[in-house]
């Protein structure tokens, strides 16, 4: 069976989950916003201001027409920036074709609503969650667009959805596992990028090792924590959309989130690291719409807090890491 994939933005991301579907097999359109990424893939097979060096396979097409890349879709992947999806997908609506599954490629939470990027579609377009999956794991773009071997999970309520998902994702260098447990995959991959952001800043601090072992591993414990609180799996946060984004991106340099920590932690201000970050750090907003998450649910984050507190309340960044670890003192309970 050949599944035809619409994936609706042509950022770094969206462009390498249109050739990774390329890969295993199937048809795929890209949309895109604007006219000189979609020439370039078209006319050079290429995305140079995403994705320089690398490309793409000649019959990738893009469109800058939603209807075109959207008919007659099995798949309809979502790629644009989380803040911008209730926007975009509002005026999809229409154009969605009705058996069509919806699928998340985002990693943040909806500013002023603190909602998941899978409970937006399903408010938006207004579709139940078995219509609905997301895909996430340790997946720094330009490493899966060079080929580089990787694995990713995909998730949705309905396993069988999960499946065909799996199916149309599976390349020789792309492994992809299932899971119904949407909401822990969510919010490994969404509360990830503020670890990220707080191991870049200690990075940028001139921090080693140790420090951000230390912050990846009570992240983790905070994104358990949370995800105890709002059903997820706990097992979920073991697995690659959980320790496995964690540790990708709070290690790599191609991480924009670890990035935009470590330019703060240098010395620049949030306006200067707004001003040199060209592509999209989804912590930075997402880390408000999370926090206010963990405090109707009553969960205590508080490297999310840290986090916060230091992009959105002047506070220094040493003060902040006082704060940290002068907390009271605890025994050692994962996830508490
Ligand atoms: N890049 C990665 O390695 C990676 C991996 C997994 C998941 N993701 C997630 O994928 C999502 C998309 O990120 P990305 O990496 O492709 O970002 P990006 O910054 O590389 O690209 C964003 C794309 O969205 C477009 N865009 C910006 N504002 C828009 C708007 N208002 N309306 C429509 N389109 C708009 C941009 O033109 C661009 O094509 C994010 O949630 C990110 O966390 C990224
Ligand atoms: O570049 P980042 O920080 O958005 O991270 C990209 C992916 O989410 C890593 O899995």
């Amino acid at each position: 069976m050949t599944y035809r994939t619409a994936v609706m933005g042509a950022g770094s991301w969206g462009t390498t989950f249109t050739k990774l579907l390329h890969d295993a097999g199937g048809e795929v359109v890209l949309w895109g916003r604007r006219p000189e990424v979609v020439e370039a893939v078209n006319e050079r097979h290429e995305n140079p201001d995403y994705l320089p060096g690398v490309t793409l396979p000649e019959s990738v097409r893009a469109t800058l027409d939603p209807a075109e890349a959207l008919k007659g879709a099995d798949f309809v992947a979502l790629a644009v920036p989380a803040q911008t999806l209730r926007q975009n997908l509002t005026a999809w609506v229409p154009m969605l074709p009705p058996d069509a599954v919806l699928v998340s490629l985002m990693k943040g939470v909806e500013l002023g609503t603190s909602r998941r990027m899978s409970e937006v579609v399903c408010e938006v377009a207004d579709v139940p969650p078995e219509r609905v999956a997301v895909f996430c794991g340790p997946n720094l773009a330009p490493e899966i667009a060079a080929g580089e071997p990787n694995a990713a999970v995909a998730a949705c309520v309905d396993e069988n959805a999960a499946q065909r998902l799996q199916t149309a994702t599976m390349t020789p260098y792309f492994r992809v596992y299932t899971s119904t447990d949407v909401v822990g995959c969510e919010l490994g991959g969404a509360v990830k990028n503020i670890v990220a952001l707080c191991v870049g800043m200690s990075v940028g601090l001139g921090f080693g090792a140790s420090t951000q072992a230390m912050l990846m591993t009570r992240g983790l414990a905070e994104i358990a924590r949370l995800g105890a609180a709002l059903g997820a799996d706990e097992h979920t946060f073991a697995g690659l959309a959980g320790m496995g984004d964690l540790v990708a991106t709070c290690m790599s340099p191609l991480s924009r989130n670890r990035t935009f920590g470590v330019n703060l932690g240098r010395g620049m201000t949030l306006d200067e690291v707004i001003a040199v970050t060209r592509q999209t750090a989804e912590g930075v907003k997402s880390s408000e719409a999370v926090l206010e998450l963990a405090r109707k649910h009553n969960v205590e984050m508080p490297i999310a807090e840290a986090v916060t507190a230091v992009l959105y309340h002047g506070m220094p960044m040493k003060e902040a890491a006082i704060s940290l670890i002068s907390r009271s003192p605890k025994p050692e309970r994962y996830g508490v």
